[in-house]
């Protein structure tokens, strides 16, 4: 039986006159790949950045894992891995001294070269944050979230700017850690992605979900809608060429 890890109720976030966030209500159960899908400024991010507690909503009610956003955000800060922002990291530090000093504000201990090994980037232990390539940087930012074991972990457009090889790497990377028993949730603008990796998704437009269920769900309703592709889709596509010539494996990106 299934758990809801996360409730939000009648979300509203107001910039001024402008609401980017306008009355949205879902669940998320724990243990799925949640997605937030919508167009460049239906309020994901908004949405995203009030359940993590890093920014204030106007009115709604939210709770994260029994705990009510506006009496407990300290405690709800200790059970969820938020996926920061690369700029935010000291470039000049090695990727070891980066996850100590992570571990450090935590007051967690973690084995930085095994945290380093989930996201294959063990031999880069000792390189600085600025030498790492666009994907390799993706990844460490992952590796992060990781180390408070965290019971939500939050990825805002993990695989925006990567190549199809390591976007699949990091689609086995996001299964590996909801395999281990942790919730995600993910905004993403590739809906192949979301239709691969997440259990359900909330389409948002306008600051409002139009529609939430999992993506074979959608998929048949419109389907059952009458709706058929214009032309006949092809056995494979040009990313399955990519794929086939180049390999899946990861990449030596240095
Ligand atoms: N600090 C802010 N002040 C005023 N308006 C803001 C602020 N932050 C976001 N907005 C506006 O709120 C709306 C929702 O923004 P948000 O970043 O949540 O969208 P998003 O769905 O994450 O978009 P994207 O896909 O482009 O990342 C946008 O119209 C944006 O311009």
């Amino acid at each position: 039986m299934s758990k809801t890890i996360i409730s939000v109720k009648n979300l509203v976030k107001k910039y001024g006159d402008f609401t980017a966030v306008n009355g949205i209500s879902f669940d998320v159960q724990e243990g799925e790949i949640f997605g937030l899908l919508g167009p460049n400024g239906a309020g994901k991010s908004t949405t995203l950045e009030i359940i993590e507690t890093l920014r204030e909503k106007t009115s709604g009610e939210i709770t994260v894992d029994g705990l009510n956003l506006d009496i407990n955000p300290n405690d709800i800060k200790k059970i969820i891995g938020v996926q920061l922002q690369t700029a935010g990291y000291y470039p000049g530090l090695k990727l070891v001294e980066l996850i100590s000093l992570f571990a450090g504000l935590y007051n967690r201990s973690v084995n930085a070269m095994e945290l380093l090994d989930t996201v294959n980037l063990r031999d880069k232990a000792k390189s600085k944050f600025k030498e790492l390539s666009g994907g390799q940087k993706q990844r460490f930012s992952i590796a992060t979230t990781l180390i408070n074991q965290p019971k939500i972990i939050f990825l805002d457009e993990p695989t925006t700017g990567l190549d199809p090889q390591a976007r699949r790497n990091l689609w086995d990377l996001i299964r590996g850690i909801r395999d281990r028993g942790a919730t995600v949730i993910i905004t993403t603008h590739y809906m192949d992605e979301a239709e691969i990796l997440c259990d359900r998704v909330a389409i948002i437009d306008t600051g409002k979900i139009i529609s939430l269920a999992s993506p074979d769900k959608l998929i048949d309703d419109l389907v059952a809608t009458g709706f058929e592709r214009p032309k006949e889709v092809k056995k494979a596509n040009l990313e399955d060429v990519f794929i086939h010539l180049t390999g899946k494996e990861w990449r030596d990106e240095s």
